[in-house]
């Protein structure tokens, strides 16, 4: 349909939301419109006559120019994303359409800022995957990992803390912690606490640049090292209050952090601290289930599990292997003449003991009263498990202080050897145990403990 006017005279190229570019064959700006300079930063004076493709972001130059080629050759592009550095040095996601005019040897294209879209996107998937990771983690390192490569998605975070408030020892412990510049955490401590005390009290974030710390308030001034350009610190706030925090950290040759990182990071940390509690929950009740409350010793589930995984190593490297079976001797008696918290305090002090008899690799398991199972794997020499038999009697001989009273604690131990006593967990347990009875009899028999 014809109109009473020219439509290009009328000026509504420039109220478009989507800016209109015009390249030439070499690829060089012959035309911007308005919406340039609001999408790019840039007025359309200072692009005139210059490259298009320097404006692209560096690793999407050539897929960029490749399309521009195509176009070039007829072939209109529809819905095309690639990104682009603004003036101020942001990048900016665009989506754009072009096609090759051949009577004027121009490129026309039309192109939609689509950054906002994209970074809600970008935060969509990094909320997904804290609460996935949540789920899936195994431990806590584990799931920090995971948290420091989902925050990579969102911004620069190459050196990267989480500190978890001890709320027992009143201490910042840091949990996790990657630095570029090989700066330990004890040497990041002070900044650190500096932070901590502000969010902690605020329970807002903290981002602090050199550039304008005298800004800040004095106790703040002071925080950072001769390396730092910002830390951001920001808090992981849980139901109960404050659980840890997170840190981030740029250098001089880093990027420079801003008011909108500390809000990104403000958001996605509610999620963080939710898989952190949740994760220390499971950690908390997986422990409890494996681990004697008394003596934070493997209790008889662990220690099976654990013989099931070293049976089956002895069996395919065909190596040896020994359980002990210790009882405590009259062990009762402490109970009735001390009390019972004297028992316990015994029961620890054994278990102290006894893990110092053994290697790191080897478990010792409390799997009753005053019943402890010692696990040795991999045994090189025949007679080890006698010689950590003959260690743990020597050890656990030395007299015990239980407030003002000295206790001599003996104890009766049975060994079973694998292949040779039994192959399978309960035939080495029982044979143990038998073992040990019969040692407790004939030492009974030997003293008279026991009687009257
Ligand atoms: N303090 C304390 N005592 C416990 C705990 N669990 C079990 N006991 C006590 O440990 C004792 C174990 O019994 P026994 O092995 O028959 O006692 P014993 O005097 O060592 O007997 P012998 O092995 O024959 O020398 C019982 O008196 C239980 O009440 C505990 O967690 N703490």
């Amino acid at each position: 349909m014809d109109t009473p006017f020219n439509i290009t005279s009328v000026g509504f190229i420039d109220l478009l939301p989507d800016a209109i570019c015009i390249v030439d064959e070499t690829g060089r700006f012959v035309f911007v419109s308005s919406a340039f300079e609001r999408i790019f930063g840039y007025p359309p004076h200072e692009v005139i006559g210059k490259p298009m493709i320097n404006l692209v972001h560096p690793d999407d130059r050539a897929n960029t120019l490749a399309i521009a080629d195509d176009i070039m050759t007829g072939n209109p592009r529809i819905n095309i994303e690639n990104r682009y550095i603004r003036k101020d040095g942001e990048i900016a996601h665009i989506m754009w359409s072009a096609r090759w005019s051949p009577e004027n040897k121009v490129r026309i294209a039309v192109a939609r800022d689509i950054t906002n879209r994209k970074k809600a996107e970008t935060v969509r998937s990094a909320l997904y995957a804290i609460s996935e990771a949540a789920h899936v983690a195994e431990d806590l390192q584990d799931l920090f990992e995971r948290m420091h490569g989902i925050i990579s998605t969102l911004l620069p975070a190459e050196n990267f803390s989480i500190a978890l408030h001890d709320a027992e020892q009143q201490s910042l412990n840091f949990a996790y912690h990657v630095d570029q510049h090989q700066q330990s955490s004890a040497v990041l401590q002070q900044s650190a606490e500096k932070l901590y005390a502000e969010i902690v009290s605020t329970h807002q974030p903290v981002l602090v640049c050199t550039n304008d710390r005298l800004t800040l308030p004095p106790r703040l001034q002071t925080v950072g090292n001769q390396h730092a350009l910002c830390w951001l610190a920001v808090p992981l706030l849980a139901k109960n209050g404050t659980i840890g925090a997170l840190f981030l950290r740029s250098y001089n040759d880093g990027s420079h952090y801003t008011e909108q990182d500390k809000e990104l990071l403000r958001f996605v940390s509610v999620q963080i601290a939710t898989a952190v509690e949740r994760t220390q929950l499971y950690a908390r009740l997986q422990h409890a289930s494996q681990y004697d409350p008394l003596t934070d010793l493997p209790n008889r589930g662990l220690l099976f599990d654990r013989l099931r995984t070293s049976l089956a190593r002895a069996r395919r490297r065909q190596e040896m292997m020994a359980v002990l079976f210790l009882d405590l001797d009259r062990f009762k008696e402490v109970n009735d003449t001390l009390g019972h918290a004297a028992g316990d305090q015994l029961l620890q002090e054994v278990a102290r003991r006894l893990k110092q008899c053994v290697r790191e690799t080897d478990t010792v398991a409390r799997i009753g009263g005053d019943e402890f199972v010692i696990l040795i794997e991999s045994m090189q020499q025949p007679d080890y498990a006698s010689i950590v038999a003959d260690k743990i009697h020597a050890t656990l001989g030395q007299p015990l202080q239980l407030d003002e009273h000295v206790v001599h604690i003996l104890s009766s131990i049975g060994i079973a050897h694998y292949p040779n006593d039994g192959e399978s967990e309960q035939s080495l347990l029982d044979h143990a145990d038998a073992a040990m009875y019969e040692q407790k009899q004939q030492r009974k028999k030997d003293t008279h403990f026991g009687e009257g």
